[in-house]
């Protein structure tokens, strides 16, 4: 099967600093990968260089079995990406928020459509006339992500997504990305929180000053053990 995404001996440097060394993965569709890493470690370079955004100065990235730089378009046309702070209105709210962007993206959708996406996120029906600017992180969340399924994106790259948040709105995060990817969709997220991490995906790998150090896989019908990559993340030294 195609990898939705894939990183190849991917190497890049920015100011002249070597940020990432040599970084491979493989995201299959339907799974979750979270990337695991320290300040710094290069979590959201990765992110950007799968967007397009950032070029590599050796290997590759690759989206749908495609090298995202032989055509970038492509490549973000199949991605929805949630940067650590949604970048929607704060003037609007969530249904025109909705509206304006999936127009932008040449969409066409109903109000039943809007609420529908918004039930399942389930962001509350009183807060959806409301301005997004009285939204808690979590609420501007729950509309990104109803924005991102709306795309019909099929992968979700997703940056810091639980930072700032409670545990109640954590637990339905967790929940949301498991029912996306239950659905059929690639989910890549970024993130310092090892134990969430460990919940809520089929594998992480973890990123140590640009070099991938380890990559943990949960065992047939369990999770990834929260000790064993806690331990790794907490050593100082590169193995
Ligand atoms: N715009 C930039 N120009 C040059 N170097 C940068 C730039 N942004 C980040 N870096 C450097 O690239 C390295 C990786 O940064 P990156 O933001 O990818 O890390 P991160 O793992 O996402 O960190 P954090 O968890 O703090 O967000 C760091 O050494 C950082 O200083």
């Amino acid at each position: 099967m195609t990898p939705s995404l894939e990183a190849r001996s991917l190497s890049l440097t920015r100011d002249g600093a070597v940020v990432l060394t040599d970084v491979s993965f493989i995201v299959a569709p339907g799974e979750v990968y979270a990337l695991l890493g320290g300040n710094g470690a290069g979590k959201s370079t990765t992110l950007l260089t799968l967007l397009g955004f950032l070029q590599p100065s050796g290997g590759e990235v690759l989206v749908n079995g495609r090298t995202v730089a032989s055509d970038v378009e492509a490549a973000r046309a199949q991605i929805a990406y949630l940067p650590e702070a949604a970048s929607l209105y704060g003037h609007l709210d969530a249904y025109e928020n909705l509206g304006y962007f999936l127009d932008l993206a040449g969409r066409k959708v109903t109000r039943a459509d809007l609420d529908a996406a918004l039930d399942q996120v389930a962001l509350p029906p009183e807060a959806r006339k409301r301005r997004m600017q009285s939204y808690s992180k979590g609420m501007r969340q729950k509309t990104a992500i109803a924005l991102a399924v709306l795309r019909d994106a099929p992968i979700l790259l997703v940056d810091e997504p639980t930072s700032g948040l409670d545990p109640v709105a954590i637990d339905e995060f967790h929940d949301m990305v498991k029912a996306l990817a239950a659905a059929g969709r690639t989910v890549l997220m970024v993130t310092h929180d090892v134990y969430g991490a460990c919940q809520v995906s089929d594998r992480v790998g973890l990123l140590r000053a640009g070099r991938l150090v380890g990559s943990f896989e949960a065992a047939e019908g369990s999770r990834i053990d929260t000790e064993t990559v806690h331990a790794a993340f907490a050593e100082r030294s590169a193995p």
